[in-house]
């Protein structure tokens, strides 16, 4: 779950000396499928066994730091401390690759039933097959939790969170209380996994009934996957979860990586000395953007110094100029707008009234000629001022109507609420700041 940083050579396991003990570590036997015990995945019981997962982990052979722990507030969300010092570069925890579940191998255990049900899911859609290493993990957990109490990760399993905040757990009511482009990332999440559910209700993969009907055990086990993944690039693109170092949380400055070596193992690495008392921590992608995070996993990080631009009726002028979202930012603390922003207004402006300069822009833009641009920019600039602060006062006053409309449900059945309004919170702050500065501007 931080696509982002890049693989590194794994460091040589560390001694046991300074770590917990743990048994040598020997394989899991693969589960026979067989449904006894099964985990209640129903939101009323979220009830969560980490430290037994934590006891099974390191029968398999986990290592920790001294100090390392297992934390919550709520009993909710739970992750890892430190409560001794931890030295850069070393290693915080370690997990073999006995207890690691890879999208590779999960392919090689299931087969041809999996490359069946694969081939039907990209069959629905073409770009799904990125979303394969995901399937695969989804599917692994589902004949997992299937086993019940016979499945080998049962510890693990009985660890995981049933509630999930995400897009893939919304509503079209959650939906309707969000901004275009949050609403569109987080529909995205919810559209992929119903592809996996049709996948899966194909029949392909050896799964009870029971199971695969039960739209929600299908849901929670791609939430599981959808959550708690790792993605490594080499030497082939594959996704991993391992036990335990699946229950840090990101931070937009983690103090931790992950990597993984050749044969499957998890070490997760100090970046900085870390204090005690610290909560350890990761990133889980792109920390200028809070959507995508809050789409795919359901929080809005504390930490987060930026919003993307929401100007998604610009689109095909971003597109145009060539930029990313991640060049059209505004800062949360000052309001400030990224330089990029005021060119796709003035871009769009200028198409529209005057396409000659139109065109001058864009090669101003495509060559970086920042002088020929600022010309533009300031022979227009009363124009591209009333078009941002138009932008920017119509999505503070959307923000508000989709807020009341979040206020009116019942948190009992619309528990992604307070989530929902942290979000667009988020928003109207920093746009507020923007719409002051745009007003001292004239
Ligand atoms: C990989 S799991 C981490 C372990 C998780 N906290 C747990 O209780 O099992 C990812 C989930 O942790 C939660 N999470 C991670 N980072 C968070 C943060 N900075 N703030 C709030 N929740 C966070 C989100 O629910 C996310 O979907």
């Amino acid at each position: 779950f931080s696509p982002g940083l890049p693989r590194r050579a794994a460091p040589a396991r560390p001694g046991s000396a300074s770590f917990s003990a743990g048994r040598p570590s020997s394989r899991l036997p693969v589960s026979s499928y067989q449904s006894t015990g099964l985990i209640d995945v129903s939101q009323s019981n979220n009830q969560r066994d980490v430290y037994t997962m934590e006891q099974w982990a390191a029968q398999y052979g986990m290592q920790k730091a001294p100090g390392v722990e297992l934390y919550s507030d709520d009993d909710a969300d739970w992750q890892l401390l430190t409560q001794a010092p931890i030295a850069a570069g070393s290693t915080v925890l370690f997990v073999p690759s006995s207890i690691v579940l890879g999208s590779n191998n999960i392919a090689m255990e299931m087969g041809n039933a999996l490359t069946q049900a694969e081939a039907a899911l990209v069959a629905m859609e073409q770009g799904l097959a990125e979303r394969l290493p995901l399937f695969r993990l989804m599917i692994k957990i589902l004949a997992e939790w299937d086993a019940g109490a016979d499945s080998p990760y049962f510890p693990w399993l009985n660890s995981l969170p049933k509630q999930f905040y995400n897009g893939v757990s919304m509503t079209d009511a959650c939906f309707e209380c969000l901004p275009p482009y949050a609403s569109i990332v987080s529909m995205n999440e919810r559209n992929a996994y119903s592809r996996f559910l049709n996948a899966v209700r194909q029949g392909f993969v050896p799964l009870s009934q029971n199971t695969i009907n039960d739209d929600r055990v299908v849901k929670w086990a791609y939430n599981v996957a959808l959550t708690r993944f790792h993605e490594v690039w080499e030497p082939t693109r594959q996704k991993f979860i391992a036990p335990m170092a699946d229950m840090l949380n990101h931070s937009a400055e983690p103090n931790c990586e992950i990597v993984f070596d050749a044969e499957g193992n998890c070490y997760v690495q100090a970046l900085y000395d870390i204090q005690p008392g610290s909560l350890l921590t990761v990133s889980y992608g792109d920390p200028t953007n809070p959507t995508p995070l809050f789409a795919k996993y359901g929080f809005l990080t504390s930490d987060c110094k930026t919003i993307f631009c929401k100007a998604i009726h610009l689109d095909s002028q971003i597109k145009e100029l060539g930029y990313e979202y991640q060049d059209l930012l505004f800062q949360y603390e000052t309001g400030e707008i990224a330089p990029k922003v005021w060119d796709i207004f003035l871009y769009e402006l200028l198409q529209t009234n005057d396409p000659n300069s139109a065109d001058q822009f864009y090669q101003a833009c495509k060559n970086n000629d920042e002088g020929t641009k600022q010309q533009y920019h300031d022979h227009y600039f009363q124009y591209t001022l009333e078009a941002l602060k138009n932008h920017v006062y119509t999505i503070l006053g959307d923000v508000d109507q989709l807020n009341m409309k979040a206020q009116s449900y019942d948190l009992a059945t619309h528990p992604r609420v307070p989530v929902i309004l942290a979000h667009n919170n988020l928003v109207r702050d920093t746009f507020s700041r923007t719409a002051v500065l745009l007003d001292q501007m004239g």
